[in-house]
């Protein structure tokens, strides 16, 4: 599916339907123009139909002012009708018109807003129509001899093309093959759908049928039933009469005249009333005299019912599209990115490897270690030394050598893993003296990558074996990242950004980029409409100032909290599922459910935040790194001291997922890796990640300013939302309090709010946040201060509040009261 996915993708990418821009007056005298053509043809074609022999004579000489032609548009008329439908596609020429009448109609009236026919979609009408105008006219080929103006002569020569290769019933079974393609291909009918729709008109037939015989029955049977009633009287009361004068006695109680009759009557009654859970009842006769029939009375099926109304919205509309209202978005073609190896694969100086492995052995051996085996597995920027030490040899002693082999080595970035994990080998590793750039390109449009099945999946660089190293953010789920100043943070961080804008739709994805050294992310700006979030009337997307990354944070939790509740009412576990749920039409936007992007969260210089505003972020930060996993919230943090009283303890336990630059010190490794390393690397873009269990070496993918800055100039040049993802607003401490009824201080939406609840009569605070487009705190304070001034009634836990005015009147008379008290 992911495949699928990716690989139209890809042909998206790869090919860009020319797009010619047209002034609105260029296109409305355009639009005009294809309009009347459109019509022109239609006539001229409908009038050659009738006139072609008459006009015959007069094609060859079309042109002078003497010929006079019988076609209704005349010489232009008879000429385009010759040209269309007798030298070129017969009847099917008419799809010429009406396309041509279409695309001028699309022009004319601004297309987009009214017809929703965009560029591309008006290509695909063209050639899906051009093909079936080329079906329709080979097709009526075959009736040429009845009349060659039914397929004209491209119809008549394609056809008897194809009837001379194949014979007749092979050129039949070939058109009625692209006859199938077209159904499949352009209108989407396949043969479930087909037998669904029949199944579906079928049962609807027998329903109303069902019906109509029930009613008929009922009549019947009403007017049958009172016949034997009434019969049965008559038969019994002269029996009666008859015995009387016979002088027998009579029981009477023995037979109750009318309590058999009444009863069927009844069931009869009930049998119609009931039609369709009626039990199936049936009598068993009794063997002989002595034996007793039985009733048998058998409960029907239970109709399952398959057509819940979701499957039907599905097959109506098909999958809810998140993406359909920035349909025609282009990702960025992979162009913009450079290329550094310039088609360069890595290549292994033989004699750097030889002198390597030599200093390898000679310093084990002052150590009296004793190699077997050694192999060296080469990358971008490090090779990799797998040793095998001769039997006998402790690897703790290797592990307790490790400051010392290093320093034996002497060169910067070597990296000791004994053993390595899984492998029971010694890993060495030393730093290339030609390091190769890993361009970002070149991940991007490595297949694994480009067919990675993840949510949010970010492509950072090369591992030691130069395998592109894709991980997948939604599962980190929260990432630190620290290094030490001009080590390759800022280049990861627009590496993982990068990656996403690759991958991601705007609709499926937002960013919250908290830059406060106001530089680094500023590029981003540009994609503000697309794929960022920021908070209800603030300016810029991008938050550099460190007072509002608190409100941020904070709405961040609200945003989160609302997911989770909306997630709780739509019984899913998590983001995936809710969003499958939604675009299987499932749950009701009506409702207050909605598509739900991923949220990624990037702080930059997280160690000045915390410097300066201290718990007030870290307790939001922690509380969103705990909870927000399942509700597509993810975070990464990146600082440049990753010193204790920067990554606390608290933050550390819920980041699982750390990346390390060069950092100055072991400590600070250690800090942040939990281990030694960091310190080890030799800075550009080389780093370790760790999610957990082993470290990995990898070099970072390196994505330059003026690259990325194309990037975002291409996305930001299309199509966008109106707006940036708009957060929940966030009222700090100093925000109104709850039920204090002071009129002076209601909200400015109060009255407003108050008509909405007395019209709904529903007093919830998500009506008024889907009405008033309001953030939920704002909602929640105005519903109190509504129950504050009398107007709503108490918290009622899960159900919405009373609402205590009954109508618009009541609530004009309750204001005019208030205004003179
Ligand atoms: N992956 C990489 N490959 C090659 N060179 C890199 C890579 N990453 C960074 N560099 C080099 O290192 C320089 C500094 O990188 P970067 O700006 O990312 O550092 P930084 O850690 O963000 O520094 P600061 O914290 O001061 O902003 C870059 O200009 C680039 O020349």
């Amino acid at each position: 599916m992911a495949k699928k996915k990716t690989t139209a993708k890809k042909t998206r990418k790869k090919f860009k339907i020319p797009s010619f821009k047209l002034t609105r007056l260029q296109e409305v005298i355009l639009g005009s123009a294809l309009m009347v053509f459109g019509i022109l043809l239609f006539f001229s074609f409908l009038s050659f139909i009738f006139t072609w022999r008459a006009d015959q004579s007069a094609i060859s000489e079309l042109g002078s002012r003497e010929v006079v032609t019988q076609n209704w548009v005349s010489q232009v008329g008879a000429g385009l009708g010759h040209f269309f439908v007798y030298e070129g596609f017969g009847l099917a020429a008419f799809s010429i018109s009406v396309l041509t009448f279409i695309t001028g109609i699309f022009l004319f009236a601004a297309s987009r807003n009214l017809f929703r026919l965009s560029n591309s979609k008006l290509f695909t009408l063209w050639a899906w129509g051009l093909m079936l105008m080329l079906w329709l006219s080979v097709s009526l080929g075959f009736f040429h001899e009845q009349n060659s103006m039914l397929g004209g002569k491209v119809g008549f020569e394609l056809n008897d093309y194809l009837q001379d290769y194949l014979g007749l019933l092979g050129a039949i079974l070939v058109m009625a093959f692209f006859a199938v393609v077209y159904l499949v291909l352009r209108l989407k009918i396949t043969p479930e759908k087909v037998s669904s729709y029949f199944s579906r008109q079928a049962k609807e037939v027998q329903e109303s049928f069902d019906a109509e015989v029930n009613e008929h029955q009922t009549s019947e049977n009403l007017v049958k039933e009172s016949a034997p009633l009434t019969s049965n009287l008559e038969s019994e009361v002269t029996q009666l009469e008859e015995e009387k004068s016979e002088g027998n006695k009579i029981d009477l109680s023995s037979k109750p005249i009318n309590s058999d009759t009444s009863n069927e009557l009844d069931s009869n009654a009930k049998s119609t009333e009931v039609k369709e859970t009626a039990p199936i009842k049936r009598t068993v006769a009794p063997k002989d005299d002595n034996d007793i029939g039985m009733d048998i009375e058998q409960a029907p099926e239970e109709e399952e019912v398959i057509d819940t109304k979701a499957t039907k919205l599905v097959e109506d509309f098909g999958e809810f599209d998140p993406t359909l209202e920035l349909s025609n978005f282009q990702f960025p073609p992979i162009e913009l990115l450079k290329d550094y190896s310039q088609g360069k694969t890595l290549t292994i100086n033989e004699e750097e490897l030889q002198a390597n492995k030599d200093r390898i052995v000679e310093t084990l051996n002052n150590y009296k270690i004793g190699i077997a085996k050694i192999s060296a597995t080469i990358g971008p920027t490090v090779t990799l030394y797998e040793i095998v030490p001769e039997a006998g040899v402790r690897i703790s002693k290797i592990k307790n050598l490790e400051d010392d082999i290093a320093l034996s080595l002497s060169a910067l970035g070597i990296r000791i893993i004994a053993p390595i994990p899984g492998k029971g080998t010694i890993g060495i590793e030393v730093p290339n003296q030609n390091p190769s750039v890993v361009s970002m390109r070149s991940v991007i449009a490595s297949p694994k990558f480009q067919q990675a099945e993840k949510e949010l999946p970010i492509a950072f660089g090369k591992t030691i074996s130069n395998e592109t190293f894709v991980v997948d953010l939604a599962k980190m789920p929260h990432m630190l990242m620290a290094g030490a100043t001009g080590q390759g943070k800022s280049v990861g961080l627009n590496a993982v950004l990068t990656s996403l804008l690759y991958s991601k739709h705007p609709a499926e994805v937002k960013f919250v980029l908290v830059d406060p050294k106001k530089v680094e992310l500023t590029l981003f700006n540009k994609i503000e409409r697309h794929y960022l979030a920021k908070l209800p009337d603030s300016e810029d997307a991008i938050i550099t100032d460190n007072s509002k990354v608190i409100n941020t944070l904070n709405s961040l939790c609200i945003e989160m909290d609302e997911r989770y509740e909306i997630l709780k009412e739509a019984m899913c576990r998590n983001i995936k599922e809710y969003n499958a749920k939604f675009k299987a039409r499932k749950l009701n936007p009506a409702n207050g459910h909605r598509f739900l992007p991923y949220i990624v969260l990037v702080v930059d210089e997280f160690a000045d935040l915390i410097m300066t505003a201290g718990k007030e972020v870290e307790t939001p930060i922690a509380r969103l790194a705990q909870l927000a996993r399942a509700i597509g919230i993810h975070l990464i943090i990146a600082t440049q001291r990753p010193s204790v009283n920067v990554i606390t303890g608290m933050i550390k336990a819920n980041f699982p997922a750390r990346v390390s630059f060069r950092v100055q010190q072991k400590v600070d490794s250690r800090t942040i890796l939990d281990s030694g390393g960091a310190d080890q690397l030799i800075g550009r873009g080389d780093m370790l990640y760790t999610a957990g269990n082993e470290i990995i070496r990898i070099q970072c993918a390196f994505v330059d300013t003026p690259e990325v800055e194309k990037i975002t100039e291409f996305i930001g040049s299309q199509k966008a939302y109106p707006d940036a993802y708009i957060l929940p607003e966030y009222v700090g401490e100093e925000g109104g309090t709850a039920l204090d009824d002071n009129i002076d201080e209601r909200d400015a939406k109060f009255r407003e709010a108050a008509e909405i609840i007395v019209v709904a009569q529903q007093g919830s605070a998500s009506l008024l946040q889907r009405k008033l487009k309001l953030g939920y705190n704002r909602a929640g304070r105005i519903i109190d201060q509504l129950e504050a001034a009398g107007i709503v009634g108490g918290f009622e836990g899960s159900k919405a509040r009373q609402v205590l005015i009954p109508d618009l009147a009541s609530l004009e008379v309750f204001f005019n009261e208030e205004e003179n008290k």
